[in-house]
């Protein structure tokens, strides 16, 4: 029988998510204390924070994708690189970095990945860390991963994902998210996340299947069950709950309150940290996800593909602030974003957005 399509691919991807979301639910605890906060955080030429989980996750990453599929011909566009890392003053960290990556992969088989046979040396994670510098474009297959999305809200104890998407000729095939800091629902409980009181989980979907799915993150391992995913079912604006970013730098505040007022939304709105937004709207939690970021800035992919094909797979809509899809076959960059990105849990809600981008554009403009 022929092997059902993407099946290692997208296997492998939700198991290197859940053992990376495992190194981040260790390296977020470590940053509560005071005697390790300091030392496992930088801050970026940007001054955004990267940390030791920015870096570990990547490295894991890129290392079982090149694992399992060789490491030739492995496109993986990623977030971090090894400039800062491999200063000869960043010793500590690469040293944390390393401790990281060496204990989450010694647990790779209890994830049922390769393990390495030794632990890797510095060269060897700054090398899997550095392979990920792929810039994309129109053609082939191309890994792409935000190893820890949200970092902000990371460093901050609050919501983060790990994000890791496939694209090929331009199109995502497949999306998993690990959301370790997801409050897992009593309802998703009962149909098969067994794992009751728990937080976390991982989201995936594959391209035209139809069809999200939900797992538990659950300690030291790969849990059996997953659960269905499907969209909210609210379609009036009154009941509808609209997420955004947490920081106002990252998207216009006070242009998506005057949207969601003219559409006739009424909740306050929900700002959480990283693609969560994007988990939220596919498992029903929320029905609108907006972000309007400043002209000058340019949207990366990483920060998108995993998040469209589980929203749309799980039935919601996704596309840039004059509803065209969004293009990820252009490289690092979303290029040609009209405005903003807009993903609803379903038409009649995405259609009255559409329509208040537009009211309210024009109406700036008069
Ligand atoms: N100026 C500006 N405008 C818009 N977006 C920006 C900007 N700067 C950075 N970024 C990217 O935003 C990612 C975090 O987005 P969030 O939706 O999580 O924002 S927020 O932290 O809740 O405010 C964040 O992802 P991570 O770096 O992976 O955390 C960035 O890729
Ligand atoms: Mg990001
Ligand atoms: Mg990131
Ligand atoms: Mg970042």
């Amino acid at each position: 029988m022929a092997e059902e399509f993407l099946a290692t691919e997208m296997d492998t991807a939700v198991r290197v998510v859940h053992l990376a979301s495992s190194l981040c639910v260790k390296v977020q605890d470590k940053l509560r204390l005071p005697s390790s906060a300091n030392g496992h955080v930088k801050s970026k030429d940007d001054d955004s924070p990267v940390t030791v989980a920015d870096w570990g996750v990547q490295a894991i990453v890129s290392w079982v994708l090149a694992q399992v599929f060789g490491g030739q011909n492995l496109s993986i566009v990623a977030e971090e690189d090894t400039e800062s890392l491999s200063k000869a003053e960043s010793l500590g960290l690469l040293g944390a970095v390393s401790s990281a990556v060496n204990e989450a992969l010694s647990e790779a088989s209890k994830y049922g990945l390769p393990k390495p046979d030794k632990p890797l040396e510095t060269t060897e994670i700054l090398e899997a860390i550095g392979r990920c510098n792929s810039l994309g474009g129109p053609k082939g297959r191309h890994w792409v991963l935000d190893p820890v999305d949200g970092t902000l809200g990371f460093v901050r104890g609050d919501q983060y994902a790990v994000a890791l998407a496939l694209i090929e000729n331009g199109k995502v095939l497949l999306g998993v998210l690990g959301c370790p800091n997801y409050p897992v629902k009593k309802e998703g409980l009962s149909n098969g996340c067994n794992q009751p009181g728990t937080k976390g989980c991982v989201m995936y979907a594959k391209k035209g299947s139809g069809q999200a799915w939900m797992q538990p993150l659950i300690p030291g391992g790969y849990p059996e069950a997953a659960t269905l995913l499907k969209v909210s079912s609210v379609d009036d604006p009154v009941l509808a709950t609209v997420c955004e970013p947490v920081e106002r730098a990252n998207s216009n505040h006070l242009f998506t309150a005057g949207l969601a007022n003219s559409m006739g939304v009424r909740k306050k709105p929900l700002r959480v940290y990283s693609m969560v937004k994007y988990a939220a709207i596919a498992c029903g939690d929320a029905e609108v996800f907006m972000k309007f970021a400043q002209s000058s800035y340019k949207e990366k992919i990483w920060d998108h593909a995993a998040g469209v094909v589980i929203v749309e797979e799980a039935g919601g809509v996704v596309t840039d602030a004059g509803g065209r899809n969004l293009d990820f076959s252009k490289g690092v960059y979303l290029e040609g974003l009209d405005r903003g990105i807009i993903a609803c849990s379903g038409q009649v809600l995405h259609e009255k957005l559409i329509g208040a981008v537009y009211a309210s554009w024009e109406s700036s403009s008069l």
